[in-house]
């Protein structure tokens, strides 16, 4: 292997570990920080449960927890939760979620202390499995994984994308989407799908797997979140396609378990066997257990064969009893048939599970699970995968790994895969990144919005892609006028604001003395009460009008300015922080950027992906709050102020707005 690849293989790994290790110090910081009652309330702890060991599984416990109350969290299968009293800083019982339910929660344990079962909490610790499978990886890269890396350091030139002509399924694709379709079609080592937002890039994927599986090839399409596979596999539901989305079904959307492997195993001709073998087993569990179990309090240093051995004979030895003796031959006797039996089960369950996904065309699955085995049961000519800006390079190359060629589609222009650990910041450089950056030639932009108002897109467009965004005409003039919102009857700032006809507005509160940030004690974050108050106002008005509440959505940089809007709003609005609202679009957005200082001083703010994000969410209506005088030491600042001044509204808040 090329030196200079082992070496980034090396650092992949350590800034793996130092991920790791930063995100489960982030855990225990934050249990330490908030109360089990608001941890609860965030999802990451279940508080109040009472647990039953339920069986055994290679060497673990199974031990199911539950509760009369509903169990709200979004700690899921394959985590990694901390089983304690009170203080889960002090306990270092961890074990594994196998199983989900809406009472219960089935964790792994290696041991199981008696405390564990009556009045517990479990905490989410951190997801450890995906950085297991990321590393798993990285020491197993074949040839597809390892020249991907090539040409992302330089070191092997790509083959010339030369675009191939076909038929298209869906009718109504741009010449964009034609073209990035065409493209991905003609390249024999891989293709980047640049997709900004609202440009269909989904759309385009989905014709592109067709027209792969059209040619006879099959497909591993990913993406980095269970929301945005179950999008591609609801988008190719109807496709007549064989597709089979793999996944523990507590984690795939309810409308698509008919898709997944574990559904479909059980409709297979095959499948009666399987169950007719797990049943022996546990038939023959049962007569197992009315036997004595040989643990070493009975067997007292006797070896399995050794029991065996005296049974026969039928005498005892070292203070056992023959009786006893006789009773744990049998149980050993018995459980030697339930291994067989159950591992007899396991090995028709994978036969039948080949051929599932043998006959597959398209399987469909999150980065990090195409690294389970049995994605390995098929052979891939092209991976795909979706939201490929918002994965790291590990993760990505899992799919990659697994298949002759790749695709990706992503926004690098938006924001980046989010990386806790200061040192390993370097992870959320994405592959697609720097292969666009090395390799231009090598992608294709869709450049037709489907989402918001013309006026919306044009300062995004400019700054971040070039000017080269159209709207579609489906779109280009949408406003809240067409959702039944009239322009309220009042003369004055307030109506500016509101009027629906006003697509974009900028409250500017420079000059007013109250205008500035302030910090916690002990945050790093910011918030900003004229701006927080400011957003309440809007948004009361905008429901006033007749804006849904599910309508409109609060975007804001800074944690804190979050919590404090979120405090001033009634409940049903949606207030984010940005990389919440990362993919996702609202009729109205109302923003906050919380900077206001006389030092001139933005922040994290500066990170314009950020800005990009923030900008591109709502469809009809923006309203954007901020300190013009702080924002404008920074020249896309500036350009923004002085685009909406220009061109759309903007309104100096000092006393007009009674705020
Ligand atoms: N060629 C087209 N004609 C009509 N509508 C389209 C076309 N392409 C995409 N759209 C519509 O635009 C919207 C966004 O498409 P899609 O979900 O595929 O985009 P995306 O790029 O994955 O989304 P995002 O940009 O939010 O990540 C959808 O409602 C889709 O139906």
């Amino acid at each position: 292997m090329d030196e200079k690849l082992g070496k980034f293989i090396s650092r992949l790994k350590v800034l793996v570990e130092m991920e790791r290790k930063a995100e489960i110090e982030a855990m225990r910081a934050e249990m330490k920080r908030l109360s089990g009652r608001e941890r609860e309330k965030v999802g990451r702890a279940i508080l109040g449960l009472n647990g039953k060991i339920v069986g055994e599984e290679l060497g673990y416990f199974l031990v199911k927890y539950g509760r009369e109350r509903e169990i709200k969290t979004e700690i899921s299968v394959g985590d990694l939760v901390v089983i304690s009293k009170r203080d889960p800083l002090k306990s270092d019982l961890v074990g594994t979620v196998v199983e989900k339910g809406k009472r219960f929660i089935t964790v792994a344990l290696e041991t199981v202390p008696d405390w564990a079962l009556k009045g517990v909490r479990l905490d989410l610790y951190a997801n450890d499995i995906t950085f297991k499978r990321w590393l798993e990886n990285l020491n197993n890269l074949r040839e597809s994984g390892r020249k991907a890396l090539e040409f992302y350091l330089g070191l092997r030139e790509p083959e010339e994308s030369k675009p191939v002509e076909f038929e298209p399924f869906d009718k109504n694709l741009n010449a964009s989407q034609r073209r990035a379709v065409a493209k991905a079609l003609g390249s024999h080592d891989f293709f980047l799908i640049h997709g900004p937002f609202g440009t269909g890039k989904t759309r385009t994927l989905v014709e592109l797997i067709r027209q792969e599986v059209e040619r006879g090839h099959k497909v591993l399409a990913t993406a980095e979140s269970n929301v945005a596979v179950d999008n591609l596999v609801e988008r190719l539901a109807n496709s007549g396609l064989k597709v089979i989305r793999i996944g523990h079904p507590s984690r795939v959307s309810r409308a698509l378990h008919s898709t997944t492997l574990a559904y479909l195993i059980t409709q297979h001709e095959l499948y009666g066997e399987l169950r007719e073998l797990r049943v022996i087993g546990e038939n023959l569990k049962e007569k197992r257990d009315t036997f004595t179990k040989p643990v070493p309090k009975y067997r007292r240093g006797l070896t399995d064969k050794q029991i065996l051995r005296l049974a026969e004979k039928g005498i005892g030895t070292r203070g056992v009893p023959a009786r006893l003796i006789r009773e744990m031959a049998q149980w050993l006797k018995i459980n030697e048939q339930v291994q067989k039996t159950f591992d007899d089960a396991r090995k028709l369950e994978e036969r039948i599970a080949r051929e599932i996904i043998r006959e597959a065309d398209v399987v469909l699955t999150t980065n990090a699970s195409a690294g389970l085995d049995v994605v390995d049961y098929g052979s891939y000519d092209v991976a795909v995968i979706d939201e490929a800006t918002q994965a790291t390079i590990p993760s990505v190359l899992i799919p990659i790994n697994r298949a002759k060629r790749f695709v990706l589609a992503g926004d690098h222009k938006q924001l980046p895969p989010t990386i806790l650990s200061e040192k390993a910041k370097e992870l959320s450089n994405t592959l697609f990144e720097g292969l666009i950056e090395r390799y231009p030639q090598k992608s294709e932009m869709l450049t037709v919005q489907y989402r918001m108002n013309e006026c919306l897109m044009e300062f995004p467009s400019r700054e971040f892609y070039g000017g080269k965004i159209q709207a579609d005409e489906s779109v280009r003039n949408i406003t809240l006028a067409d959702l039944g919102i009239r322009t309220p009857e009042e003369d004055n700032a307030w109506a500016e604001v509101l009027r629906p006809e006003n697509v974009l507005v900028f409250m500017d509160t420079a000059g007013r003395e109250d205008r500035f940030e302030r910090q916690r004690y002990g945050s790093e974050s910011r918030e900003n009460p004229l701006e927080a108050r400011l957003v309440k106002k809007t948004v009361e008005r905008l429901l006033g009008l007749g804006v849904k509440p599910e309508w409109i959505g609060v975007i804001t940089p800074y944690d804190d300015q979050r919590d404090l809007i979120s405090s001033l709003l009634p409940e049903g609005i949606e207030v984010k922080t940005v990389d919440g609202y990362q993919g996702r679009e609202k009729e109205v957005i109302v923003l906050s950027f919380v900077r206001s200082n006389k030092k001139g001083e933005i922040g994290f703010l500066k990170d314009l992906r950020r800005l990009n994000v923030s900008l591109t969410r709502a469809k009809r209506k923006l309203v954007l709050i901020g300190d013009s005088s702080t924002l404008s030491v920074h020249p896309t600042y500036k350009r923004l102020v002085d685009f909406v001044r220009e061109r759309e509204i903007h309104i100096y808040v000092g006393s007009h707005l009674g705020v």
